[in-house]
């Protein structure tokens, strides 16, 4: 079946499963809890509390083969410019290869420079933990201050929160916004004389990361010997000639075929490898190798980001929902969801295909989340009584990094998928208000406000721990989910075009803010210029 007949036959088992209960699946189809879990690289991944049928999987699965993503998925992994729009290939996989791989890029070799730039980082890593890479006055480095944005930000700050030792020997703070506040606020009770300033740029011409880079020199400039000051000034960028302007110490490369979203395996990741150390971080790299191995490997049906995908095609296109929020019950993955914003977002944020037409049904939805419990106290509200459906990815992990189980997380996620898929009736609702005490008349007038609809849809990700390779398989996960959905709605998940229009129009409008000469806006733009400039 080609993919459009795929979303023929989606479309019409969808219309016609939009009124299923969640719930009443399980007792429909008895396989319906094993058929839907998934083990891989370490994380449980149970997708049976979505709301398809077992017919409505099947046809979003139907789509999977419709878009023919074993090909696919083989054009990703053989390096072929699977970014059609600037004609890159797509390697982050080649990035996190165990030995003895041979990923090619548009047909070049490229496993043996991967190999020699992890090797160069982890000498480095290891040299700065020892001491024997110091500063310009001798010092051992004690803090990493790593400057970018985006996707050279985002991911490391993720491992850092995720993996870092409670008392780290070298710590890594990071500095991504314009606003002067995040710098002064990072570099407040810093020594410049023990400070490591990596800044982080695949393209080196980010405007808010060059800035940020220009105070951070500044700063070491103003304390430091000028013989040595390169030594804390280290470049991490696929624009090595652009980087040498800033006198960088040393300089890591990598190349344009790691998307910026996907770039925490390369030598971004430098400051992490810094402040965990290179093996923790290699053993991040494996995890998320291990899923590789899953995606390339497992059949569609049993394959997990291939699952999720399928689910959140459903979710979206079958039955109109347009958010999805991930609630991470573990402090230490706090910043999934901002993560995870980037990865899905800037990836799949997407409406043209690849012929140059509309894509003509929804695409990404909006991707929202906090740390559970924290995000149940606030928005959660929304979720079980609101009026719109929003399907939830609730992670769990079993033991915390001291081995304690953490009941009290598992229960508050379990009972939050729960409650959602099951809601409470008018009627339970109801007796509820008169067992407690309520006349009649006030129970009626209170039960509808208490009412749960019910049948909204959540996956669980369960890990027993969080371990630089149960992190590295989930990270993994997500990109490949994103990939699968990119094929089968036919957009490039890998440019960001986007993002370009309102950076040209920042670097116009600050122009003319420093020059004092404004040129015609809008009316609401031009009077907001000239109220800021007054
Ligand atoms: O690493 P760079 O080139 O500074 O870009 C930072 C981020 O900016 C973006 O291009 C979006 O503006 C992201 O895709 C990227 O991760």
């Amino acid at each position: 079946m080609d993919l459009d007949a795929a979303w023929t036959a989606f479309d019409s088992v969808a219309a016609r499963d939009r009124g299923v209960r969640i719930v009443d699946q399980f007792a429909a189809d008895p396989d319906r809890l094993s058929r839907l879990t998934v083990e891989a690289a370490g994380l449980t991944i149970d997708l049976s509390k979505q709301s398809w049928t077992r017919e409505g999987m099947e046809a979003a699965l139907g789509l999977a083969h419709g878009a023919e993503i074993e090909a696919a998925r083989a054009r990703l992994f053989g390096g072929e410019a699977v970014n059609f729009t600037e004609g890159r290939a797509v390697l982050h996989a080649a990035l996190r290869a165990r030995p003895g791989a041979d990923y090619r890029a548009l047909g070049e070799p490229v496993s043996r420079e991967v190999k020699a730039v992890r090797k160069a980082m982890a000498d480095y890593a290891r040299a700065v933990r020892s001491g024997d890479e110091a500063g310009a006055t001798g010092k051992p480095f004690r803090t990493v201050v790593h400057v970018g944005i985006g996707g050279s930000d985002l991911g490391p700050r993720l491992v850092w929160d995720a993996l870092a030792p409670r008392t780290p020997d070298i710590e890594v703070r990071f500095v991504a916004n314009i606003d002067r506040a995040e710098m002064d606020q990072t570099l407040t009770g810093l020594d410049p004389e023990t400070t490591l300033v990596i800044v982080v740029s695949k393209t080196f011409t980010t405007q808010e990361t060059l800035a940020n880079a220009e105070l951070a020199r500044r700063w070491l400039a103003a304390a430091l010997p000028v013989d040595g000051l390169d030594r804390h000034f280290i470049g991490v960028t696929a624009a090595p000639q652009l980087a040498e302007r800033f006198a960088c110490g040393r300089t890591f490369a990598f190349r344009d075929w790691v998307g910026g979203r996907y770039s925490l395996w390369s030598a971004v990741g430098l400051s992490c490898a810094i402040g965990l150390g290179p093996e923790l971080f290699q053993r991040m790299l494996d995890g998320a190798a291990d899923m590789d191995a899953h995606f390339r490997d497992a059949p569609l049906e049993r394959n997990a980001p291939v699952l999720m995908a399928a689910a959140e095609i459903w979710n979206v296109n079958g039955l109109g929902r347009s958010a999805r929020t991930v609630a991470p019950y573990a402090h230490r993955l706090r910043r999934l969801a901002a993560f995870l914003q980037q990865l899905e977002m800037e990836s799949n944020g997407k409406r043209i295909r690849d012929d140059g037409s509309p894509v003509p049904r929804q695409t990404c939805p909006v991707v929202f989340g906090e740390p559970g419990t924290n995000g149940q106290h606030a928005f959660f509200q929304q979720l079980h009584q609101g009026p719109e459906t929003v399907p939830a990815d609730f992670v769990v992990v079993a033991r915390d990094e001291e081995d304690r189980p953490q009941p009290a997380l598992w229960a508050n996620a379990l009972a939050q998928a729960e409650a959602l898929m099951m809601g409470k009736s008018l009627k339970a609702a109801r007796d509820e208000l008169i067992a407690a005490g309520h006349a009649p008349a006030e129970a009626d007038r209170l039960a509808p406000h208490k009412t749960f609809p019910g049948n909204r849809p959540s996956t669980a990700i369960l890990m027993e721990r969080l371990t630089p390779e149960t992190l590295g398989a989930l990270i993994a996960l997500y990109e490949h989910k994103v990939f699968v959905e990119g094929v089968i709605w036919r957009i490039n998940s890998f440019d960001q075009w986007g993002v370009e229009l309102g950076k040209a129009m920042a670097r116009t409008i600050l122009g003319e803010i420093e020059s004092g000469q404004s040129r015609p806006h809008d009316p609401s733009t031009t009077a907001l210029i000239d109220r800021l400039s007054e």
